[in-house]
This record gives C-alpha cells, structure tokens and sequence, in this order.
C-alpha cells in the first residue's frame, strides 16, 4: 500500500510486476506516504491515470500517530547488562594481580623449603 498523495491510499501489490520501474522502488514506498517518490521521478499523466485503479481509500489523519520519536526506557535486562559489564571489567584487571601475588607467594614458600 502506498499512503500519501493528500492522504490517499493505494493499493500497488498488482502493480509490482507491471511497474516500468520495477517492483524495488514500489516497496520501498509503501507504508508511508510516498508523494515525494513519486513526483520525484516525474511519473507521466498516463501513470497518474493508473494509478488511480489501485486506489482503495483515504486516510483519518486524526488517527496517525504524532511524529514523535519514541525513545523506550531501559529495560532491567539492559542495566544488568550494565552492571556484569563494569563488574567484569574489574575482573580483568583483579584477576592478573590475583596470579601475580599467588606466584610470588608460592616462590617465596618454596625458596623457604
Ligand atoms: C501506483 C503508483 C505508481 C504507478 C501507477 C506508477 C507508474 C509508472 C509508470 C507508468 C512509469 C513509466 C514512466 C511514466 O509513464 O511516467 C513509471 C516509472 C517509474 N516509476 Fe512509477 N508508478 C507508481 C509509483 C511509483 C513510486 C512510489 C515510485 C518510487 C520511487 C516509482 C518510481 C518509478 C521509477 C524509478 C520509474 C522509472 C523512471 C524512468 O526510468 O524514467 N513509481 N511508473
């Protein structure tokens, strides 16, 4: 379906195969309005026409979303992930020392003996 062109919806789905310009550029133009698209190249009055046979209906604006981008909050899975990122890290940089001081320890009681 292609939404735009004052709000008018089309339906292309039998006009893929047809298109001159090939399927790709319908597809990419639908679910949206495509008005832009679609004058963009120029489409001839005999392609305004056809369209017109692919029209099903017109659009309630006053049941569109608003433009606003929807930003989701951090989920818990998100700053657990967070958290094992930091504690990790410590890991990496304990975990060397930890080795260090257990061979320095194990040297030492084995000069001893
Ligand atoms: C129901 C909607 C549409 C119809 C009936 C239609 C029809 C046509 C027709 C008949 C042509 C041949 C050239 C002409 O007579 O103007 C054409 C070419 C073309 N159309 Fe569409 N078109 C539609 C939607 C779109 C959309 C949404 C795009 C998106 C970009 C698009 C992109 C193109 C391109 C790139 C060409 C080739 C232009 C060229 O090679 O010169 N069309 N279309």
């Amino acid at each position: 379906m292609i939404a735009g062109l004052s709000s008018l919806v089309y339906n292309v789905t039998p006009f893929l195969e047809e298109h001159p310009g090939g399927d790709e550029v319908l597809l990419t133009s639908t679910e949206k309005d495509a008005t832009n698209d679609f004058e963009d190249v120029g489409h001839s009055d005999d392609a305004k026409a056809t369209m017109q046979k692919f029209y099903i209906g017109e659009i309630d604006k006053s049941t569109l979303p608003s433009n606003q981008k929807y930003t989701p909050p951090p989920t818990a899975a998100s700053t657990a992930n967070q958290d094992s990122g930091s504690s990790s890290k410590i890991l990496l940089f304990i975990l060397p020392l930890l080795i260090l001081g257990l061979a320095f320890v194990l040297r030492l009681y084995s000069k001893k003996e």
